[in-house]
């Protein structure tokens, strides 16, 4: 069932430690079958170098193993609850990645400063707020998923397809598996950018771009006149 699905969740997840996000096993990738409401994840715990298409999870949107027989990953619920809220994502990947995970330990959005960011985060990438004791010690992957919809509220989670969870790491999504580890990626660079360039010069308000530039870049390659590309 779903093998294309799985294939795809199985190279999207092999792309992180390809592209140096994670170390271990501090990571996972999801992708969903809108038709179906199934969801295809890492098992938890298992080496990338072990990761085989047999021993990925499908899971139903309320978490129920359908299909697999590892346990999934232990981000599940968040993911879950991020395909519930946000209707057009297709893939979810979390990671530890250095920079942005800096970020998320400091509490701290990432603004934008650059047309690398705008080309991509149509502004800040949010930082969470911090997790009260109770969604700690209840349903914390649960809830770690409904910080990040508060975080998001009345914001298009297409237009900043990433999130920083305070004192954890990120989270970003897109159109699939492949396209949410796409975004990990560009995340990781724009906040590594972010960190040298305030370590240049600490100063928020000479960085900081202006809207003009950030809606030409962000519009060109997204928005209904789009022009970047083929
Ligand atoms: O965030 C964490 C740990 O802090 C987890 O995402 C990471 O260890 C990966 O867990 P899984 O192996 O997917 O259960």
């Amino acid at each position: 069932m779903l093998e294309k699905l799985k294939q795809e969740v199985l190279e999207a997840n092999l792309e992180l430690p390809k592209k140096g996000l994670v170390v271990y096993t501090w990571g996972n990738v999801s992708g969903i079958d809108r038709d179906k409401n199934l969801v295809v994840i890492k098992p938890s715990g298992v080496k990338y170098e072990d990761l085989t298409i047999d021993k990925l999870v499908v899971i139903d949107l309320d978490g129920n193993v359908v299909e697999g027989d590892y346990k999934p990953s232990s981000d599940t619920a968040t993911h879950l609850e991020l395909y519930k809220a946000f209707g057009e994502i297709g893939g979810v990947a979390h990671t530890h990645s250095e920079w942005a995970t800096s970020y998320a330990q400091a509490g701290v959005n990432i603004p934008p400063l650059g047309t690398t960011h705008a080309d991509y985060f149509y502004g800040d990438i949010p930082c969470t707020r911090a997790m009260r004791a109770e969604e700690i010690q209840k349903e914390y992957e649960k809830q770690t998923g409904k910080v990040i919809i508060e975080t998001f509220d009345g914001h298009n989670p297409m237009e900043v397809p990433a999130v920083l969870v305070k004192e954890h790491g990120p989270f970003t999504w897109g159109t699939d598996a492949h396209n949410a580890v796409y975004n990990s990626v560009v995340l990781e660079e724009v906040a590594k950018m972010a960190v040298k360039t305030f370590t240049i010069k600490n100063d928020i308000f000479a960085h900081k771009m202006s809207q003009d530039l950030l809606d030409k870049h962000y519009l060109r390659k997204h928005g209904v006149n789009a022009y970047y590309g083929q």
